[in-house]
């Protein structure tokens, strides 16, 4: 049996302002750092220990990290990186407010845009400064690789062959690995594992800093999933979640 540690990033400042970000490189505030350590802690009094860290390229989860793995003592682990990773592209929504966005186009269309499997929000253009195009972490990538919008079908085209290529194999080799990512770059790998459907994964919510476990068996199917610590507390906290795009 192999077990996987997902953890979404701690609060960004851009979470507790309320506003849809997407690929922004915004950092995490105060509440999200501590949540970060506690996830750390938490791990640790649970007796886990791993032999690899995934994030992506954006500092609220890289640093999300760095703190976890501190309170574990593991600074010294290898990290790899990957803009696979990285949260849902939210084209022309990054920056805006959520509440805000909902009271001008109702909680319905929120919702599609920000938990529809199919429906991207509507895209940035490319020439937009706030398009990550000229940003020279993607340098490597094809300028269609630096999505403008993306629905949770795009995210999980592009988590996947990342899982294919590096995690599971990592994993299949019987290394322990804890991954830093994002509330959407979670909920496809999450849909991919327990192969939920395109309708039940809008349900799906993720909370910050709280340390999502996964067991695995020889193939990599989940055997069963929990969070770490209050079962209660999570539950809370990805309602809390669920309730951000409502005006
Ligand atoms: O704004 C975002 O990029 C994400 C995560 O913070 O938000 P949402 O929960 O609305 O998908």
């Amino acid at each position: 049996m192999h077990k996987l540690v997902l953890i979404r990033h701690g609060e960004s400042t851009w979470n507790l302002e309320n506003r849809f970000t997407g690929w922004t490189d915004v950092d995490l505030t105060e509440t999200g750092i501590e949540q970060a350590k506690q996830a750390g802690r938490l791990l640790k009094a649970e007796g886990y220990d791993f032999d690899v860290a995934y994030t992506s390229v954006l500092k609220r989860a890289t640093r999300t990290l760095w703190h976890t793995l501190d309170e574990l003592d593991r600074t010294w682990l290898p990290v790899v990186h990957s803009w696979r990773l990285n949260e849902r592209h939210y084209g022309a929504l990054q920056g805006l407010n959520k509440a805000e966005t909902a009271k001008k186009y109702g909680d319905e269309q929120v919702l599609v845009w920000r938990r529809s499997y199919g429906t991207p929000p509507p895209p940035l253009e490319a020439d937009d400064p706030r398009s990550e195009r000229s940003d020279v972490r993607y340098a490597k990538l094809s300028p269609e690789q630096v999505p403008l919008t993306e629905c949770l079908k795009d995210t999980v085209a592009r988590v996947l062959p990342f899982w294919n290529e590096s995690m599971a194999p990592a994993i299949r080799t019987g290394r322990r690995l804890v991954v830093a990512a994002h509330g959407n770059s979670i909920r496809a790998l999450v849909k991919y594992l327990d192969g939920i459907s395109d309708d039940a994964i809008v349900g799906l919510n993720i909370p910050n800093g709280i340390p999502l476990v996964y067991e695995l068996d020889d193939e990599l199917k989940p055997l069963r999933h929990y969070y770490l610590g209050d079962a209660a507390a999570a539950e809370k906290a990805a309602a809390a979640v669920a309730s951000q795009g409502k005006g």
